[in-house]
């Protein structure tokens, strides 16, 4: 198996260093300093370029547990959505907008025929996908075309240049499929991985329960194999943003995940390409309970918490501002040494001169040190 690629170590050395120079107590910036540190690391440079070109690509797509009460919401709402994003009404596109993010729909497998343009229908594999509770959502051929739908969808994006992707989800039902791939990818019950989704009462949350606990017996036997697995409990649009993931990490290209959908599908593609979580960060943790799960298994901490429950890449593309953010202080801000900021005390036991005046002689860590209060390695 192919596993993916490492980020750069030597990037990541020389952004810890530059961190620990920066005029702040170190470690103080928090999130940011790991998220300065990894955006080094993936972009194999330190400091980082800004993060001026950002696409978000929602892939839309029906599911059969629709049609039998999985959600709060009517199947046909799938493909209204997507017209809706072309319109720019969508959260999505406010959020996009909002962040300079640039907005791509593709319709991998919404039921029906539409009007869409050429670039929202190019990758259309398939028409819905499957009841998940008693049939296979999907051909296991067409997983592996929609896989490779995904990972074409990621080459068209990084051969146009792109600083970093963004994965979202439009799809009626498509909570299901998620709990239950999460389900059978990290051993956990229906019980534990089922929220309501749209916000379904009681009676639809016990069938949708119920569904996801038929969908986890089903697809366990196939808990190995990726492949057989989306095809059998997941969808074309869970199998394309799986895709879309490995090849974004195959093609040493960073990602924000979003939601629960794009949790379930990040699982399935560091089973398919182990190591790929490295190219990733989780945007968020949606109220789903199996978001948390999959993000604990990633072993992706979500940068927010901000109580959403909506997918479209929304809560990834509110995490961009906290990117970019990270980028800058790690660019731009001044050292100890070039601001004349005193460094930390040495730590107990190492000779001080409490006397020296906060002048530019102060030193990083790294450098040599011909003063006695040189800034202490973190
Ligand atoms: C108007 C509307 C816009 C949405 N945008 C994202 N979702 C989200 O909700 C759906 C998943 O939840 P469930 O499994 O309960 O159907 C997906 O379409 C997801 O993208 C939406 C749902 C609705 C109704
Ligand atoms: O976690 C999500 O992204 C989510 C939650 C509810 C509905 N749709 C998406």
């Amino acid at each position: 198996m192919r596993t993916a690629p490492d980020l750069d170590v030597t990037a990541i050395e020389a952004a810890r260093r530059r961190e620990a120079e920066l005029t702040k107590p170190a470690g103080s910036l928090g999130r940011l300093e790991e998220l300065a540190i990894w955006l080094c690391g993936v972009q194999g440079r330190c400091p980082p370029d800004p993060l001026d070109r950002i696409t978000l690509v929602i892939f839309a797509g029906d599911h059969g547990v629709a049609e039998v009460g999985a959600s709060a919401y009517p199947p046909a709402v799938t493909a209204q959505m997507v017209a809706n994003f072309l319109a720019g009404g969508a959260a999505a596109n406010v959020l996009a907008s909002q962040a300079g993010v640039r907005l791509r729909v593709a319709d991998v497998s919404v039921a029906g025929d539409h009007p869409w343009p050429d670039a929202v229908r190019r990758w259309h594999v398939a028409n819905g996908s499957g009841r998940i509770d008693v049939t296979d959502a999907i051909p296991v051929e067409t997983a592996v075309t929609a896989m490779a739908a995904g990972r074409a969808i990621a080459d068209e994006e990084i051969d146009a240049g792109t600083d970093l992707l963004i994965a979202g989800d439009m799809g009626i039902g498509n909570t299901t499929p998620a709990a239950a791939l999460i389900g059978v990818l990290t051993g956990r019950t229906a019980g534990e991985v089922t929220g309501r989704g749209t916000g379904v009462d009681d009676q639809a949350f016990a069938r949708k329960r119920a569904m996801v606990t038929a969908a986890i017996r089903r697809g366990t036997p196939w808990r190995d194999d990726p492949v057989r697995l989306v095809a059998a409990i997941g969808g074309a649009d869970l199998a394309a943003m799986a895709g879309f993931l490995a090849e974004a990490a195959d093609r040493r290209t960073p990602v924000v995940l979003d939601g629960v959908v794009t949790g379930a599908a990040a699982l399935l593609a560091e089973r398919l390409t182990p190591g790929a979580r490295r190219w990733w960060v989780a945007g968020h943790r949606s109220t789903e309970p199996g978001h948390a799960i999959a993000l604990a298994e990633l072993g992706l901490p979500p940068i927010l918490d901000v109580g959403l429950r909506l997918g479209e890449g929304t809560g990834a593309l509110l995490a961009v501002p906290i990117l970019r953010a990270a980028a800058a202080t790690l660019t731009h801000m001044a050292t100890f040494a070039s601001a004349g900021v005193s460094g930390r005390y040495p730590p107990p036991g190492a000779s001080r001169d409490d006397s020296a005046p906060a002048t530019g002689a102060d030193h990083p860590p790294g450098a040599s040190a011909t003063r006695s209060n040189a800034v202490a390695e973190p």
